[in-house]
């Protein structure tokens, strides 16, 4: 598997498929490694079309491409993995699902403690947050950004989730996130491009 580090991009909810992939293209052409389908919505043909056209776009340009909870789709679209919360099916269950090498993320929201156990699960890579207030998600748990040292010992890459921006994404950097994921600091910006390449950049 490539390595789990830089710019972990997350897709933002919407109808207006044409204008995603032009913002995903730019944002993939910006510098990011890893590209989240996350689409919280019930039309199931058209995410099985948004994420079949997203998992071409992220191959084109060597980048993994991951799923947000549904591991049915995840396995349609031939993803590389996909990521779980505490909603969704669980570690080993989501492994067996897909094929043996497949990523398998975690949500580990505030703690260590889930972080350990779902390494022990066999998780590829742990993700804390939200590490700041986030628009897309107001009702996340806040993560301090100490528990990026605190899980090196994990042995397992550490991705950073929510309310990562340009202005903040280089504190969190510094507290050892090996990947920073980004919904609104990409896509909510006038020029998702040029975020990306901002972004990406702290991983340099
Ligand atoms: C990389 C990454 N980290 C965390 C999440 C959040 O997942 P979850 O807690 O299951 O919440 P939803 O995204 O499903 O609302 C994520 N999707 N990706
Ligand atoms: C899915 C999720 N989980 C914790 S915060 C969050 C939303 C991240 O979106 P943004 O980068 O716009 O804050
Ligand atoms: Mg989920």
């Amino acid at each position: 598997m490539q390595t789990f580090n830089g710019l972990y991009a997350i897709t933002p909810d919407t109808d207006d498929s044409e204008r995603l992939i032009e913002q995903v293209g730019a944002v993939l052409d910006g510098g990011a490694r890893i590209l989240q389908y996350r689409n919280k919505g019930s039309d199931t043909v058209r995410r099985l079309w948004q994420a079949n056209i997203l998992a071409s776009l992220a191959r084109s340009r060597n980048a993994l491409f991951i799923v947000n909870d549904d591991v049915e789709l995840a396995r349609a679209v031939g993803a590389d993995g996909v990521h779980v919360g505490r909603d969704d099916a669980d570690i080993a269950a989501a492994r067996a699902a897909l094929a043996p090498g497949a990523i398998v993320g975690a949500s580990c929201y505030d703690s260590l403690e889930l972080a350990r156990a779902a390494v022990a699960a066999g998780a590829s890579y742990v993700a804390f947050g939200a590490v700041f207030p986030s628009a897309t998600k107001p009702g996340a748990v806040a993560a301090p950004l100490s528990l990026f040292a605190e899980a090196a010992s994990l042995g397992v890459p550490r991705v950073a989730i929510g309310g990562i921006t340009a202005a903040n994404a280089g504190a969190v950097v510094a507290a050892g996130a090996d990947a920073i994921a980004v919904i609104g600091g990409l896509f909510e910006q006038a020029d998702p491009g040029t975020a990306a390449r901002t972004l990406a950049a702290l991983y340099r």
